[in-house]
């Protein structure tokens, strides 16, 4: 129940309603006392030391699975409404691997209802974290594909680690699946047009150094700096006055965001009737197939 509540909440009240801070006021001596103490959850770690870091830990290769969908919005939400954090930074606590992106044992073989919510937790993360208030911060400590890429490119900064074994992009033609229009926006406002065009349709994965020259992350450190790097870098990003930076980042995302709140259920339909097609079932099912041949 509590995890429909808040997956019904919509992320761009965060970010552009002021009603949001009175909401933070009221709470935020008892939110302050709770949040302030690491969350103990199962696959999103929430750990609270120098920067607030929440840590992907679903092994092996950190899939999003609707659990961990779940699981991360509540705890982004919670630090959202903590006032003590102001930003957070995203990583996976598993090397070499920062996500593989949505979970594809969750849109195979599944009934229609169960890619509905599955598909509205996936866009419920998004909404949560590209319309976050706070400072994000991408610590890529491993290849991210797909998914993970997109979750990295929702943060307001990505540090990457400097190795070629490491790649990152939206590869989904390569699944025979369609990166939706919310995907290719968020791309777009990373990246521009022109490479997105390209990446989108090739289903591109960057090794970290080609991520770095198209701008898909925005530094490369060796991985044992990647975190200590994006700790730098918040403090950094806190130096900015607060509400001139979270009025500056709603006036740069809030057409895109608006756009998929906008077309929400239309984008849920479209998404099971894509899924549900037979001809995508099978193309799924060869590429998982195929990555459990590969060893
Ligand atoms: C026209 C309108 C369109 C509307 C919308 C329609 C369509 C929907 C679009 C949906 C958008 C989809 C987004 C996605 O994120 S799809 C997922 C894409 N992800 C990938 O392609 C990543 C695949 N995985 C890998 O490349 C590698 O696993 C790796 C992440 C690089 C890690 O490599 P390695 O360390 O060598 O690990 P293994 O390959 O051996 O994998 C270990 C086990 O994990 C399983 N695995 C891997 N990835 C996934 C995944 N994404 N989901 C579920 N399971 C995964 C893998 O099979 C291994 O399992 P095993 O141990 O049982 O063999």
């Amino acid at each position: 129940m509590a995890a429909q509540a808040v997956l019904r909440s919509s992320a761009p009240a965060r970010l552009l309603s002021g009603s949001f801070y009175i909401r933070k006021g009221v709470l935020a001596s008892w939110q302050h006392y709770q949040s302030r103490r690491p969350f103990s959850n199962e696959k999103v770690l929430v750990e609270l030391d120098e920067s607030t870091v929440m840590k992907m830990k679903n092994p092996p290769v950190n899939s999003l699975s609707l659990d961990v969908l779940t699981e991360f919005s509540i705890s982004l939400e919670k630090l959202e409404i903590d006032r003590g954090c102001r930003g957070v930074i995203l990583t996976s606590a598993f090397p070499k691997i920062f996500s593989a992106g949505l979970d594809i044992t969750e849109m195979c073989g599944k009934s229609a209802e169960h890619y509905a919510a599955f598909w509205r937790a996936v866009q419920e993360m998004w909404l949560k974290l590209y319309g976050s208030n706070m400072v994000t911060i991408a610590a890529i400590n491993g290849s991210s594909p797909a998914g993970g890429c997109l979750m990295a490119m929702c943060c307001d900064y990505r540090i990457m680690a400097d190795n070629p074994k490491f790649a990152i992009g939206l590869n989904e033609t390569q699944l025979g699946i369609v990166a939706p229009f919310w995907f290719k926006e968020t791309m777009v406002n990373t990246v521009g047009n022109r490479v997105t065009e390209q990446s989108l349709q090739l289903g591109q994965m960057y090794p970290a150094p080609d991520a770095l020259k198209i701008g898909l992350v925005d530094k490369l450190v060796t991985e044992e700096k990647v975190q200590s790097t994006a700790v730098a870098a918040m403090s950094q990003w806190l130096a900015v006055p607060d509400h001139a930076r979270q009025i500056t980042k709603s006036i740069m995302r809030k057409p895109t965001i608006d756009n998929l709140v906008k077309h929400r259920e239309a984008d849920i339909n479209n998404f099971v009737s894509f899924i549900t097609k037979d001809s995508i079932q099978k193309s799924l099912q060869v590429y998982m197939d195929r990555l459990k041949q590969k060893k």
